[in-house]
């Protein structure tokens, strides 16, 4: 008898693994009891509690059920905590807002929320537990770690598309992400000059219907204005703002915010800051009986820009009505947030930040696609936030990668895992081409050097092959299991790139990835090439070697044209792919392979230098790891979009690899006025300088050039009385022979 009982329980804790496992609910919700069992699902339900439940979580059962739904059939009640529908399980509901309690029985299926929003989630939830024409039978609780929580469209770059954003919405009620934050520095009407003035008829009515799609979706679409470049503390500028609000107001947005971030000068100012920000808090939000708090980006927004003699966080901790939400990036521009950092934070402002996580934005790296897992933030920061929205790529589908995780991250901390989030969120998004999808996203996830020096991994699992590999074929031996494992790499980048751009189940996520598919086809056909390089050259097979090094040198010639042919942009122009592992190993492997072809055979055949002729050195802080960009006759220092703080003495040096001529040089930092306070200098030897004149042209840049002896020095700095606080806007030198 003993065993026989022992064999049911464990047949019971099988199935409920099973089940368990079978249950995988986006985000990752608190509380779940399966029973194990499950039920066919019915032909028809009775809906209990429609006239009271939250419209938007009707609509979404009616269009997921269709017609099943109807007055006879199994019992499914659906309503707000205090509804009759639902009165029976109304201390089962979470007292959270957002909260909710489902269960299906053989008896009837509950949706209960704590509150609209909480029933909207709980409908959410429930339609993805259909699974393969059953029906789990499960009792959740569930309820938010964060209560703000979804992306701001904060970055520089091409605002997304009117489509792209109702897309997002879309996307952001299937993963109860509630906040989408309209800021993109782009948009004139957002920002200067036109900030004070109403949207025209077109851009106001696409506006109009994003705010219904994101109330369909539950969704506070918060409507963020950027007045700080030029903004006058007067009353007139003041009323300009409250119109604007009035008018978006009118449009049917509920949710307002300010951003005073990058900017300087007379905008920057805390205490006139706080003066507006509470007049508005006071006179308008206040007032109007359906806006939720007011959101501030202050300009001080990361722990790395606090100047504690400037008092500005203290100004706003101590003088900012209580009821506004203030952001934060974490330590730095770009940074990990960490319990210590909210912490931190939390007694300077003396309330709860509101997280602005700058990723996966890639606005100061616009060549590289962002597309690895979200990891690195703390687990134990909830208690500490009142929100926490991510800043996404120009590339509105491909962020929707990092945005899937943020969401199922914001939701429940404590269960959030960063490899099986990334997962499911390839599986969510290209469910057709998972397989190939996983391996682009694999090898585009870091952002190589930039100048927030922020990093992330990729390429993981092949790393420490490629490492291996490389070293043991230098030492003189090539590993054939790890050989294997690479041509099998490259071959799968291969596969995957032609796959993707074939693939019709998300056009708008291909259209925007298109050219780094080009450029990862001609990553895996490279790789290959390489590696069959090396095999003839330890075969000394000379002609096979020939063909496959000039087969390998149209491929970096195409891959070369490729970069500069898409996604031109002044800051970082063209297509990195798989930078950090595969990019370099095809080069090392290419390089190591050609030396020794030319060492056995006395040829010369040229390596594919990926040589600089210019490096870069200066004592500015913020200038330090600036990449250039090097073209065959000019060099290109990367855009800031920050201010920079150019100290007394500051300087920035460009120093080349031979003399050269300097034909032009220009730069651009976006000041009024003459640059009084800045020299330009070359020199031949690094010791003796010569002032090269600068003549400002009609849209403010100062060009000059230098036409005596070759030079192989430029530099500028602050030789002024004060720091000087400016864009960089535009550095460039051109140089010839
Ligand atoms: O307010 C926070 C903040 N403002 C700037 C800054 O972060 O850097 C981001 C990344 O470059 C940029 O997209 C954003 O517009």
């Amino acid at each position: 008898m003993k065993k026989v009982l022992v064999f049911f329980v464990c047949l019971l804790l099988i199935q409920v693994r099973v089940m368990a496992q079978d249950i995988q609910v986006q985000p990752s919700p608190r509380q779940v009891n399966v029973t194990g069992k499950s039920m066919a699902i019915p032909v028809a339900f009775r809906l209990v509690g429609e006239q009271e439940a939250n419209p938007h979580a009707i609509t979404l059962l009616k269009q997921s059920l269709g017609d099943r739904l109807g007055t006879e059939g199994f019992p499914l009640y659906v309503g707000e905590k205090g509804g009759r529908g639902v009165r029976g399980v109304k201390r089962l509901i979470p007292d959270h807002p957002e909260g909710y309690y489902l269960s299906i029985t053989d008896k009837a299926i509950m949706l209960a929320g704590n509150d609209e929003r909480g029933t909207y989630y709980a409908v959410r939830t429930f339609m993805q537990l259909f699974h393969e024409g059953h029906l789990p039978f499960v009792e959740i609780q569930d309820y938010p770690d964060v209560r703000f929580r979804g992306v701001v469209e904060g970055f520089y770059g091409t605002p997304w598309s009117h489509e792209a954003r109702l897309r997002q919405l879309r996307f952001y009620g299937e993963n109860k992400l509630n906040t989408y934050i309209y800021g993109p520095k782009d948009d004139p009407y957002h920002s200067s000059p036109n900030w004070r003035k109403p949207y025209p008829v077109k851009e106001a009515a696409r506006l109009a219907e994003l705010v219904k799609v994101a109330d369909e979706n539950e969704v506070d679409f918060v409507w963020a204005i950027h007045p700080g470049l030029d903004i006058r503390w007067e009353t007139s500028d003041r009323d300009s703002l409250m119109a604007k609000f009035e008018h978006m107001y009118d449009l049917g947005v509920r949710s307002f915010a300010v951003f005073f971030d990058d900017i300087s000068g007379e905008g920057a100012k805390a205490d006139r800051q706080v003066e507006l920000l509470n007049y508005i808090d006071d006179h308008f939000v206040q007032v109007k009986p359906d806006v939720t708090p007011l959101i501030v980006c202050p300009t001080e927004y990361n722990k790395g820009w606090v100047r504690p003699e400037s008092g500005y966080l203290a100004t706003i901790g101590e003088k900012l009505n209580p009821s506004v939400e203030v952001m934060w990036t974490g330590d730095r521009v770009i940074s990990e947030i960490t319990k210590e950092g909210v912490e931190w934070i939390r007694e300077q402002i003396k309330r709860p930040s509101y997280i602005w996580w700058n990723f996966p934005v890639s606005d100061y790296v616009r060549d590289h696609l962002l597309l690895g897992e979200v990891y690195g933030n703390g687990k134990d920061i909830a208690g500490s936030i009142s929100g926490f929205v991510a800043n996404p790529m120009e590339w509105a589908e491909a962020s929707k990668l990092a945005i899937y995780c943020v969401a199922d991250y914001t939701w429940n901390m404590q269960s959030y895992d960063r490899f099986r989030s990334w997962h499911r969120a390839i599986r969510a998004i290209m469910p057709e081409n998972v397989e190939a999808f996983t391996v682009f996203a694999r090898h585009n996830s870091d952002l190589g050097e930039n100048v927030h020096r922020f990093r992330r991994e990729e390429s993981v699992e092949i790393q420490p092959v490629a490492e291996r590999f490389m070293k043991g074929y230098r030492e003189g031996h090539c590993d054939e299991r790890d050989f294997l494992a690479l041509q099998d790499e490259f071959e799968r980048v291969a596969e995957a790139a032609d796959l993707l751009l074939i693939d019709r189940e998300n056009e708008a996520l291909i259209e925007e990835i298109t050219p780094w598919l080009h450029q990862f086809k001609i990553l895996g056909d490279a790789g290959q090439e390489v590696l069959a390089m090396l095999k003839a050259g330890e075969r000394g097979d000379r002609e096979l070697f020939l063909r496959k090094y000039n087969h390998v040198k149209a491929l970096r010639k195409r891959s070369y044209e490729l970069e500069r042919q898409f996604n031109q942009n002044p800051y970082q122009p063209g297509v990195k792919t798989g930078t950090t592992v595969l990019q370099p190993l095809v080069l090392d492997v290419f390089t190591e392979a050609t030396e020794r072809f030319n060492r056995q055979n006395g040829t010369d055949l040229p390596l594919l230098a990926d040589y600089s002729p210019c490096k870069l050195t200066t004592n500015v802080p913020q200038l330090e790891s600036l990449p250039l960009q090097v073209y065959p006759n000019r060099v290109h220092l990367t855009p800031l979009l920050e201010v920079v703080k150019w100290p007394v003495g500051g300087y920035l040096q460009l120093e080349f690899d031979d003399a050269y001529r300097i034909p032009g040089t220009r730069l651009n930092f976006d000041v009024k006025g003459d640059l009084s306070w800045g020299v330009m200098e070359v020199s031949a030897d690094g010791e003796t300088w010569q002032t090269v004149a600068l003549t400002r042209d009609t849209r403010g840049r100062l060009n000059g050039k230098w036409e005596d002896a070759p030079v192989k020095f430029v530099r500028f700095t602050n030789t002024g009385e004060g720091e000087q606080q400016v864009y960089l806007r535009e550095f460039y030198v051109v140089f010839s022979l």
